[in-house]
């Protein structure tokens, strides 16, 4: 199974997902100088405000919180969305002590972790699933996390933590809003990419906003007390540095808003 090692980790993911070498892959390296302002390109609007959390849990690879997508009570829209496309789940990357754990990286400079709050186009596609594999069928939010005072609402997330240690295990986590997780600005970049972790599908506009939120080291140390490996498993293993390296751009531009 793929991973973040050395044997299983993203040089070697292309061997059984060929399309990592594919045209539109994720993240890639942001230089904001060479993005092209847009006038054509709106603001997004986030409607959170009926949105409900339901669950936590550790899939693996990163922990992740997942919300009631039956309807379209969380949607994000505008920006270079066609559509409204509806909250499925948040989850983060992240590196080791110290270290970078960004996914994008800006003029080269990575960031201390990546939040992705995940979202599928309801309107074309009758799943997520098929809206995981087409071309337009996922838009997901990217936002920097750098380190600093602690952040005001995080301790809701981290303090779950534990109780999702090893992978496959899952708690109840309801109430929790991904609003509060947002920068001041929604002045963003975009381009046409990918999934970062396989299938590596093709399939997402992403929109990644330009002004971090601010983490303490203290709650980011948190995400680390996770594991990659199940209870039961002899191998204990950190969760830690589960972030895919840039990409090549090809013939992508970045746009960006103003
Ligand atoms: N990291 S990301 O590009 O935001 C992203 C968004 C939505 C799905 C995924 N990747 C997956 O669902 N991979 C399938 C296996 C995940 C854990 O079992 C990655
Ligand atoms: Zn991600």
């Amino acid at each position: 199974h793929w991973g973040y090692g050395k044997e299983d980790g993203p040089s070697a993911w292309h061997r059984q997902y060929p399309v990592a070498k594919g045209n539109r892959q994720s993240p890639i390296d942001i230089i904001p100088n060479e993005a092209r302002r847009d006038s054509t390109l709106g603001p997004i609007f986030l409607k959170y405000d009926q949105c409900r959390s339901l669950n936590i849990a550790n899939n693996g690879h990163s922990v992740v919180v997942e919300f009631d997508d039956s309807d379209d009570r969380s949607v994000v829209l505008g920006g270079p969305l066609d559509n409204p496309y509806r909250l499925k789940q948040f989850h983060f990357h992240w590196g080791g002590k110290g270290c970078e754990g960004s996914e994008h990286t800006v003029a080269g400079v990575g960031y201390a972790s990546e939040l992705h709050v995940v979202h599928w186009n309801a309107v074309k596609y009758k799943t997520y699933n098929d809206a995981a594999a087409a071309p337009d069928g996922l838009a997901v939010l990217g936002i920097f996390l750098e380190l600093g005072d602690d952040h005001r609402w995080l301790h809701m997330m981290t303090d779950a933590l534990y109780m999702v240690k090893f992978k496959g295990s899952a708690t109840d986590f309801k109430g929790f809003n991904p609003k509060c997780l947002l920068p001041n600005s929604l002045h963003y970049w975009t381009y046409l990419g990918s999934l970062t972790t396989p299938p590596l599908h093709e399939s997402v506009t992403w929109i990644v906003l330009k002004e971090p939120i601010v983490v303490s080291e203290k709650q980011l140390g948190m995400f680390r007390m996770l594991q990659f490996n199940g209870e039961e498993e002899d191998q204990r293993m950190r969760m830690e540095n589960n972030f895919r390296p840039p990409q090549n751009l090809k013939e992508r531009i970045v746009r960006s808003s103003n």
